[in-house]
């Protein structure tokens, strides 16, 4: 079976695929050994900038495997290409090939929203909550849905470094929502009242520094995944009023430039904070969270089984 693009944009739910990344993350972070993921190869090409991608995993207790190959090619858009192929690890027979531009750009906004509703629930409960996206490419584009869709803002404010990314979005969106503002630069003020940030760029140099948010502000900090990327700045990488969460230490420190270049702590991966009230309760209201993701074999195995799950089911109708 194979699935392009707009079949999985079409089928891949973000409800049931919130639940499933949920448990991956979890027994992830719990060493599982039913859930097998090695440290992902990026291999660069030439001139250091584009790479190939391989990230595989097994989750034997899912019953599935999962590999999933991308080229990355910043210059070139979309900068992501590939395919996520799923197996039944009990059998070895291939099941799905899935378009992974859709899958990559859907899979890891669903984790920055699980991740923003595991350390800044109160703010998901505040009526005024504002959203900043920072990158309107694809990334920033399916946080901008993704977001959305699962929760109602009271302003959106969108910066892209080409403006007219940006403009072209807020177009985009205009016969659905009219409280999205464009910010023409990073010093905006406005930036300041954001409750929820998410940077969605190919940066090498920090976009934010500390002054630049407020207190108590959420950051999924997306772009980066080489030692030579980041998004944000030491100043607010090692600030005392700064927890820092990542998706997988291992990765974090081997690919996340905020977080090799600034030496900050690493105060907890996602899966440590499900079914971890405690801490997440424990964190207080002015503390900044900054959820550096890199991504990860089980998101896209995640995705690929509920879609897969899904179009078997609707076959079998
Ligand atoms: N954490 C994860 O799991 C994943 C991370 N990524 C990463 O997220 C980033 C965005 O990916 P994607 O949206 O697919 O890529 P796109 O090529 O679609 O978009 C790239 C974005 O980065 C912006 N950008 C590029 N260079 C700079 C710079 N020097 N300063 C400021 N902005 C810059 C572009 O701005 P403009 O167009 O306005 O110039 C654009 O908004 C990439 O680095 C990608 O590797 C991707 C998938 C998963
Ligand atoms: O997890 C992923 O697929 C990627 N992370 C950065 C580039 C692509």
């Amino acid at each position: 079976m194979y699935s392009d693009e707009f079949t999985v944009k079409e089928n891949l739910s973000l409800s049931p695929l919130l639940e499933v990344l949920a448990d991956v993350f979890h027994r992830y972070s719990k060493h599982d050994p039913s859930l097998e993921q090695p440290l992902r190869s990026i291999l660069p090409i030439n001139d250091q900038q584009n790479a190939l991608l391989n990230l595989p995993c097994i989750d034997t207790q899912r019953g599935y495997m999962c590999v999933k190959t991308i080229t990355s090619f910043p210059g070139i858009l979309p900068a992501i290409d590939g395919v996520v192929s799923l197996f039944n690890s009990n059998n070895g027979r291939l099941l799905l090939i899935a378009d992974a531009k859709e899958i990559t750009a859907r899979r890891t906004a669903a984790v920055s929203f699980l991740a923003t509703k595991l350390l800044a629930s109160n703010k998901l409960k505040n009526e005024n909550a504002v959203l900043t996206i920072l990158g309107c490419g694809v990334q920033g584009r399916v946080h901008l849905d993704v977001f959305t869709e699962l929760f109602k803002w009271n302003k959106i404010y969108l910066w892209s470094r080409n403006m007219t990314h940006a403009i072209n979005l807020q177009s985009d969106y205009s016969s659905k929502l009219n409280n999205i503002e464009l910010l023409e630069n990073l010093n905006d003020n406005r930036i300041l009242q954001s409750d929820v940030i998410c940077t969605c760029t190919a940066s090498k140099e920090a976009l934010l520094s500390l002054h630049q948010v407020k207190k108590g502000v959420h950051i999924n900090a997306v772009g980066s995944f080489r030692a030579t990327m980041r998004e944000l700045a030491d100043d607010l990488m090692l600030s005392s009023d700064t927890t820092v969460i990542v998706d997988s230490k291992e990765s974090a420190m081997k690919e996340a430039g905020e977080i090799i270049q600034s030496k900050a702590e690493i105060v907890a991966e996602l899966g440590e904070l499900i079914e971890n009230n405690e801490f997440c309760d424990g964190i207080s209201k002015d503390k900044i969270t900054i959820f550096k993701s890199v991504g990860m074999a089980i998101e896209d195995l995640a995705a690929a089984i509920v879609l897969y799950e899904y179009l078997q089911e609707c076959r079998e109708k």
